[in-house]
């Protein structure tokens, strides 16, 4: 038996989403998102699924506490709906909005656990998509003012902040490639999103200073790592150019100021034109307090001419894949960890999510899924070497406490350590639930 022992310091979450879990979608003064457009857009999401309901966190709030309490997790972090509490995307606070979330917060303070913000977890209001959205450079400014009116309300009960998730996703996923709201299919705009969420997560940065002095924010891309399939030179580029998407356009500007000169080329290339105004890369490299990082998966890849954007094909490792395709590389969690310690230094990180998608149902009142016990098992494994090689590992926040709303793919893909039937809404604790649990208490587990 090896025992995997992690530092007594280590916190312990688990993450959610607003529109993933909290339906209520027209309730309590919300107004729709790009997510609610484009989910009920014929096509879009799996079996014509959308967050009008997901999981009935809006009314089941409390029992989702208890879970996280019984839990014993130091920290539970959650995103805001913008257009739950500025349903105009700017302007007026709705009240009623904003005492959701004062709920929300004071139920974790009274159980003793951490509130971790996201601002933005992709739902932007409907209302400023339709003045051109992340597009538009005026967005950065809607997006300041949601920020400091949420730092005002919750700043005194509420220290730890994300500004942005996975801006990958919320730029090229989503105005590129298609995937994600608001589904358009053009490099420029996703080169013009990228930028200004970045411009967006340093205005937020600066205004913290000032209206939460003791709190500590950061911002949250999702890596993968593709590993050359050969050593030969031409791998190796393929794989750094294609990691370089996610990981350098993404971190460079926060961390060095500048943006990778090889893809601001390569996208130029593709008649998509990186458009930088003065003093914006002094704004979006303010200081952060740590950097969140979402890892799931990873691959081999190698050099394919003509192959995409990046001239790279990915190359099976082998068949072990979670429910939703991804292929399960836990050496690439600390591949991509180690690199980056390398790349940014001594930057504090805290997993903000990882876990992994399999659909069990109940079984007799149980979930037997021993998938997921394993895969994080081996993530947790790789994420102690990274610990054990100086990376300065904060905490290890699970995606997901639910099974939730997982975007284009809907409800049929389950990453939950609990159970949702989203016809009932009951919650059904998971053997990873247990298995978890037990892993917080004793911080490491044997394997
Ligand atoms: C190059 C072509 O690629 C085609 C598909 O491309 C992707 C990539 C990445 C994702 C993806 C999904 N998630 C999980 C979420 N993270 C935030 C939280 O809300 C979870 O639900 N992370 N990444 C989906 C699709």
């Amino acid at each position: 038996m090896t025992i995997i022992q992690f530092p007594k310091t280590l916190k312990w979450g688990a993450a959610t989403a607003s529109y993933q879990i909290e339906g209520a979608a027209h309730e309590g003064g919300r107004t729709p998102s790009i997510w609610d457009v484009f989910a009920h857009t014929p096509g879009n999401v799996k079996n014509g699924d959308h967050g009008d309901d997901a999981c009935n966190s809006y009314h089941l709030y409390k029992e989702d506490v208890q879970h996280l309490a019984n839990l014993g997790v130091n920290l539970y972090r959650f995103s805001i709906s913008w257009s739950r509490v500025l349903p105009q995307g700017t302007g007026d606070l709705n009240p009623d909005g904003v005492a959701y979330y004062r709920n929300l917060i004071q139920e974790l303070l009274d159980h003793g656990i951490e509130p971790m913000i996201t601002l933005y977890h992709w739902d932007l209001p409907q209302v400023l998509q339709e003045e051109g959205g992340w597009e538009n450079r005026k967005t950065v400014d809607a997006f300041k003012e949601y920020a400091i009116a949420m730092f005002k309300e919750f700043g005194g009960q509420v220290n730890k902040w994300i500004t942005i998730n996975e801006p990958w996703c919320a730029s090229f996923l989503s105005n590129y490639l298609g995937i994600h709201a608001p589904g358009k299919t053009d490099l420029q705009a996703g080169v013009d999103v990228s930028h200004h969420l970045l411009l967006a997560h340093g205005k937020a940065v600066q205004s913290f200073r000032d209206l939460v002095p003791h709190g500590e924010i950061g911002y949250a891309p999702n890596v993968g790592w593709l590993e050359p399939y050969t050593s030969s030179e031409v791998d190796i580029a393929a794989c750094n150019r294609s990691m370089m998407w996610q990981k350098e356009w993404f971190m460079d500007p926060v961390f060095k100021g500048t943006y990778p000169d090889e893809l601001i080329n390569l996208f130029a290339e593709h008649n998509a034109i990186l458009k930088i105004e003065k003093g914006d890369l002094e704004v979006i490299s303010q200081r952060i307090d740590f950097m969140g990082i979402n890892y799931y998966t990873g691959n081999l890849g190698r050099f394919k001419k003509d192959e995409g954007l990046f001239q790279v094909e990915e190359v099976p490792l082998d068949n072990r894949r979670t429910d939703i395709g991804w292929p399960i590389y836990a050496d690439g969690f600390y591949k991509v960890l180690t690199n980056i310690h390398e790349t940014y230094g001594d930057v504090p990180i805290y997993i903000t999510e990882n876990g992994a998608c399999y659909n069990h149902e109940v079984d007799n009142g149980a979930v037997h899924d021993q998938e997921r016990i394993q895969y994080l098992e081996q993530h947790l494994t790789s994420l102690h070497r990274s610990i054990q090689a100086g990376v300065p590992i904060r905490g290890y926040i699970v995606w997901s406490l639910l099974d939730n709303f997982e975007w284009a793919e809907g409800y049929e893909k389950r990453f939950g350590i609990i159970h949702v039937n989203f016809r009932t809404f009951e919650r059904t604790r998971k053997d990873s639930y247990y298995w978890y649990k037990q892993t917080v208490t004793n911080q490491g587990f044997e394997r």
